[in-house]
């Protein structure tokens, strides 16, 4: 293998993304030694199964041991609890990052209990689907996606190049940007309308079983894209809404102001409002479209299901 980004990578939590990224390691030659560990036997098990790295494992010590690289691919709720497992075992000049979509609380979480926090470089890949899991998994997640690091000031700069080569091996454009800012954009991006997803989606479900089964007959518009976006993982989305609390709750405030002006423009049969509206939205996606950051969310899901 020729120049990989690091010699021995440890993934621990081998689900959508851990098991994304061992793929893609192996398969564009990022890492020479790649070893996976998780807290459910069953998942080290299916890893095993599939071959997803050279070494699967439940054991902090066998994965992390000797790594140059240490990725952590758990929910946030408990990244603090794996940084203090994983701490006592990690080689002296190993980076340690993470991929979650969250940095606040993540870094506050881990930080205090790595012996070396200037080589601690948080990371967030923004790619994904709604599935779980090993499986769910491919090697092609992170291509043409965009990957965010949130470094300390006092980062180690090695520590960032090595983690920046890593991502654009595995096909992802690099950008930095502060934990905060991080925070304040995701919110928006991405949080807010997982949660207005989970939101419509309830309701349909509250309106009862006549309701609910003209949703599923009729649901081949709009609607289907909001439950395949309701249908990602509720512990996933649980934690990401707890750690990112103050973001959230702003943007929220923001998106209720904006509603109101839409619904006071219905109210008031504001035709040429709400034509403006939806004419600045359709330039939106259109600039979106431009800058070839589509990504056609359902065909991730059809190439996850054909795994
Ligand atoms: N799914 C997405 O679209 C997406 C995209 C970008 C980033 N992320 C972030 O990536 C992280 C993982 O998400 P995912 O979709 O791969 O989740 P997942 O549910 O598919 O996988 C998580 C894995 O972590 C394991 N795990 C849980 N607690 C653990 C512990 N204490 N020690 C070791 N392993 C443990 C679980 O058993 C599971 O296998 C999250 O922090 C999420 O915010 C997710
Ligand atoms: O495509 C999807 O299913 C996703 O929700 C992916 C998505 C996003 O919101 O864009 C979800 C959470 C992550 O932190 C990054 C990516």
């Amino acid at each position: 293998m020729a120049d990989p980004a690091c010699e021995r990578l440890a993934l621990i939590g081998v689900g959508l993304i851990g098991s994304s990224i061992a793929r893609a390691a192996r398969q564009f030659g990022a890492a020479r030694h790649v070893a996976v560990m998780d807290s459910s036997q069953e998942v080290v098990r299916r890893a095993s199964e599939l071959g997803l790295a050279d070494v699967a494992t439940q054991d902090y010590a066998q994965a992390v041991g000797g790594a140059d690289l240490v990725i952590v691919c758990t929910p946030v709720g408990v990244c603090g609890d794996v940084a203090q497992s994983l701490a006592p075992h990690l080689q002296k000049g190993a980076v340690v990052s993470d991929v979650g979509s969250v940095k606040g609380a993540v870094v506050a979480q881990m930080t205090p209990h790595l012996t070396e926090p200037a080589r601690f470089i948080p990371a967030h890949p923004i790619a994904g689907t709604e599935f779980s899991g090993p499986d769910s998994g491919f090697a092609t997640l992170f291509q043409n996606r965009w990957c965010i690091l949130t470094p300390p000031e006092n980062a180690d700069a090695a520590a960032v190049e090595k983690l920046t080569k890593f991502w654009m091996r595995l096909g992802a454009n690099v950008e930095t940007m502060s934990v905060a800012h991080h925070d304040a954009v995701l919110a928006l991006t991405s949080h807010l309308p997982h949660l207005i997803a989970y939101n419509i989606v309830g309701t349909a479900d509250d309106f009862g079983d006549e309701t609910r089964s003209e949703v599923i007959k009729f649901s081949a518009s709009g609607f289907r894209d909001f439950t395949r976006i309701a249908a990602s993982d509720p512990i996933m989305w649980r934690d990401i809404f707890l750690a990112n609390k103050d973001a959230v709750l702003q943007m929220l405030g923001r998106f209720n102001e904006d509603l109101s002006v839409l619904q006071r423009m219905i109210r008031r049969g504001d035709g040429e409002g709400l034509l403006e509206f939806f004419s600045r939205t359709r330039d939106i996606r259109r600039s979106i479209i431009e800058q070839g950051q589509d990504t056609a969310a359902p065909d991730f899901g059809r190439r996850a299901e054909g795994r």
